[in-house]
């Protein structure tokens, strides 16, 4: 579904308005996601995990130097295509609130998204109202963004990138200001999208919160893919990673860290 192979991603920074410099910020990261796999991307903050989001999604800034093979059911993705599947086979939960139209309405930001993905208004809209409901958010449906909660945008934001049937979903951090309840039934939705047979990419600076839908962890550390491994690898023993820093990732979980059970987590949640 998604072969990634020696993804390289250089930006431009300025130390001085007259000097520019290249930072390296995904350096020759390979990956693969399957159909119907829950693939985790797991990393400290600043690993590059929401920039390999932007590089799939074709959301980089123009400046951006980008080297490697990026492919979506074996074709590769160029910035037309990646502009043609936006929001439509490729979905993305943004990792920042800012991701939605300050000026517009909870309802109308999904309807739009669902327009975008190719429904006709009333389709949309209805659509709109179906998954405002199923993420607990009909009271809220006529608030503009800065009158919600950070959960309720956080909602919000989801809606929007469930409205198409895309076959690669991406959710930068979803769980960031959700209640337990919350964080639990978003993984769980994740993980049932995955078994329509889609591919899903989870990323978060938290194992614990990936552990228990994924089915492989992908860990990235200052720009590059250091180990994949099942999850099983990190719920057992841990003597499967190779890398030390997987090692110490998996060594931090707390005791409690699978006090959620998958199975839970792999029913469809119920929203209402
Ligand atoms: N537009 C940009 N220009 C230059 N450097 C950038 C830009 N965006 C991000 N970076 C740098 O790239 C690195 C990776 O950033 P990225 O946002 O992908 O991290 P992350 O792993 O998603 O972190 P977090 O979990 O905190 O969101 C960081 O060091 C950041 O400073």
């Amino acid at each position: 579904m998604l072969h990634i192979d020696r993804l390289i991603l250089q930006l431009p920074h300025y130390p001085h308005w007259w000097r520019q410099e290249w930072t390296t910020c995904i350096d020759a990261l390979s990956l693969h996601i399957a159909p119907g796999e829950v693939h985790a991307v797991v990393g400290a903050s600043g690993a590059g995990k929401s920039l390999l989001a932007a590089a799939i999604m074709g959301l980089l800034p123009s400046a951006a130097r980008l080297e490697g093979a990026l492919h979506f059911q074996a074709t590769p993705l160029t910035p037309a295509r990646q502009r043609q599947l936006r929001g439509r086979q490729l979905a993305l939960i943004p990792q920042s609130l800012s991701a939605l139209d300050p000026l517009a309405r909870s309802r109308q930001q999904v309807r739009w998204a669902a327009q975008r993905a190719g429904l006709g208004r009333p389709a949309a809209q209805q659509r709109a109202d179906e998954l405002l409901a199923h993420y607990q958010l009909s009271h809220a449906a006529t608030h503009y963004p800065h009158e919600l909660s950070g959960g309720m945008a956080r909602r919000v934001l989801i809606a929007m990138a469930q409205v198409s049937n895309a076959q690669l979903v991406i959710a930068d951090e979803p769980s960031v200001g959700l209640d337990p309840t919350q964080r639990d039934r978003v993984l769980a939705k994740l993980k049932a999208i995955a078994r329509e047979g889609k591919a899903v990419m989870l990323i978060t600076h938290d194992l614990r919160h990936a552990l228990p839908v994924a089915d492989r962890v992908t860990v990235m550390y200052q720009g590059r893919g250091i180990e994949t491994a099942t999850a099983q690898a990190f719920r057992g023993q841990g003597e499967q990673l190779t890398s030390p820093y997987a090692r110490s990732l998996w060594q931090a979980l707390p005791d409690n860290a699978f006090s959620t059970q998958p199975s839970v987590l792999c029913q469809e949640p119920a929203f209402a």
